[in-house]
């Protein structure tokens, strides 16, 4: 480790939400793994839930980094409601307003501590936690970067010149605010003034030139970014190699032993993430979907988290008796896995064929980078837009059902129809090469010359500069 780098630390403060948890540890081991001091901040059952979520890393790398748990006021923890009217997880709401208000002081005492002992620091954010930026303003060696672990397409959705390029590649998702509610549009407005801050120094973004150029270079013209410097450094995510499992990882999930005796490319996995919650009725028709379908799969059925996350049991109690059924009917077929399943893994592994999903950002980033096409089922926020990504324009996915039908049930004939097509239809496999196509673009970006490993030089050289 050089000393030059010693000098230089990064205070990394995630949203402390899983898909945002685990962009910013990524990218915060990526950061350690090049020799910078890294710490991590967030509440301290977050920091405990994304350290032990983590995947392809090894047990080891998390030692390279220094852990910070954050005193926030205590604040309701809902758990999420499978009915109500909109998929968005309003119930992590309680926990958001608490992290805002309550996260700011100790950050602020922690970038002061940091700050006293480094030539410069630089604070990490979340665009959800940009309360952090004016705090790097406040200590005289400190500059701001904004995590960006949203897709760079919706990003640019929400400027005039995003809107046009969308429509030029005919992406048809409604306006970004109209898939949350009004509260959480309200939410990231009110932390927009923050991310102004003058150590404001440009933006890291989790995708790259493969799969989003014109969108990054959108993202890199809006006027708030003018004079600033953008990063498209994805995927952060490792790439796991297909055959080999991670090194130096003690535990293998046991849904990799039954993957090791399916065939190659014969598998569907299913799983939506950790904010959507499906209603009984949903579950119905996609477990008849699943099982008519005839095809091979690992599904992760498991409602959205709360705001801090319990152990799995109430999951189990809302499904057990459907499940006993299920399973039975499905023995040899299917797995159903209701805890937390080793998703980077699953989607390396050869015998996986694609990706059920609702199309999440890191999602989305996983499976492409590992060649695996997508069934997109998009339920909220961004998630609509990426599925038109992905299936309009990188060609990569098919839909399963539109956005704007998020408060029907669909009916398991849809769905079956979808997985068939993609699973064992000549119609499916112009989307199975090209996911494969982009695999091997979006691992070049991240090999020696490639546009992502470049990005990431470039960012790890400014702040060590
Ligand atoms: O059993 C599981 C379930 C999930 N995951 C991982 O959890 C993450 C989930 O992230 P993502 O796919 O992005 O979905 P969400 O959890 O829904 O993420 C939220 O955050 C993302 C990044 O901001 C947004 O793109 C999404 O719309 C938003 O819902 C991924 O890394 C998965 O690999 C597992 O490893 N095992």
């Amino acid at each position: 480790m050089s000393m030059e780098s010693v000098a230089v630390a990064v205070v990394a403060v995630p949203f402390p939400a899983q898909g945002h948890l685990n962009g910013m540890l990524h990218l915060s081991l990526l950061l350690a793994s090049r020799g910078l001091s890294v710490h991590y901040a967030a509440p301290g059952p977050h920091v405990r839930q994304a350290r032990a979520r983590v995947h392809g890393w090894g047990d080891d790398a998390h030692r390279r980094i220094e852990f910070h748990e954050l005193e926030v006021p205590a604040y309701a923890t809902p758990p999420p409601d499978p009915v109500a009217p909109s998929p968005f997880p309003t119930h992590l709401i309680p926990m958001s307003e608490a992290f805002l208000a309550g996260a700011r002081a100790p950050v602020a005492s922690l970038i002061g501590r940091v700050s006293a002992r480094h030539r410069r620091v630089v604070v990490l954010y979340d665009r959800l936690s940009s309360f952090a930026a004016p705090e790097a303003a406040r200590i005289p060696n400190g500059e701001a970067f904004c995590l960006q672990c949203v897709a760079a397409c919706f990003d640019a959705a929400w400027t005039d010149a995003g809107q046009r390029l969308l429509r030029k590649h005919g992406l048809d998702a409604p306006h970004p605010g109209a898939c949350m509610p009004r509260e959480f549009v309200e939410y990231i407005v009110r932390t927009q003034e923050d991310s102004r801050s003058p150590a404001f120094a440009g933006v890291v973004a989790n995708t790259c030139r493969a799969i989003e150029s014109e969108f990054i270079d959108v993202v890199a013209g809006d006027p708030e970014n003018r004079g600033k410097r953008v990063f498209a450094v994805g995927p952060m995510n490792p790439l796991l190699n297909v055959t080999a499992p991670t090194a130096g990882q003690s535990a293998r999930h046991e849904c990799l032993d039954w993957l090791d005796k399916q065939p190659p490319a014969s598998v569907l996995y299913v799983s939506f993430g950790t904010t959507s919650s499906l209603r009984a009725e949903q579950i119905a028709e996609l477990a008849a979907a699943l099982r008519d379908s005839k095809q091979r799969f690992v599904w992760v059925l498991r409602d959205a988290d709360r705001g801090v996350v319990h152990e799995e049991e109430a999951v189990e109690s809302r499904h057990a008796r459907f499940l006993s059924e299920f399973t039975e009917e499905t023995q040899g077929i299917g797995l159903v896995i209701t805890g937390w399943a080793p998703q980077l893994e699953i989607l390396a592994h050869g015998a996986t064929a694609a990706f059920m999903s609702h199309c999440g950002w890191n999602s989305t980033m996983e499976s492409l980078s590992h060649g695996k096409p997508m069934l997109a089922w998009p339920m909220h926020s961004d998630q609509p837009l990426v599925a038109e990504l992905v299936c309009k324009c990188l060609k990569a996915g098919l839909l399963v059902r539109p956005w704007e039908q998020h408060s029907a049930v669909t009916p398991a004939e849809t769905i079956r129809e979808v997985i068939e097509k993609v699973m064992a239809r000549d119609e499916g496999l112009a989307v199975r090469e090209r996911a494969k196509e982009l695999m091997e673009f979006i691992r070049r970006s991240v090999a020696e010359g490639g546009s992502s490993r470049k990005d990431l030089d470039d960012f790890v050289a400014y702040i060590a500069r």
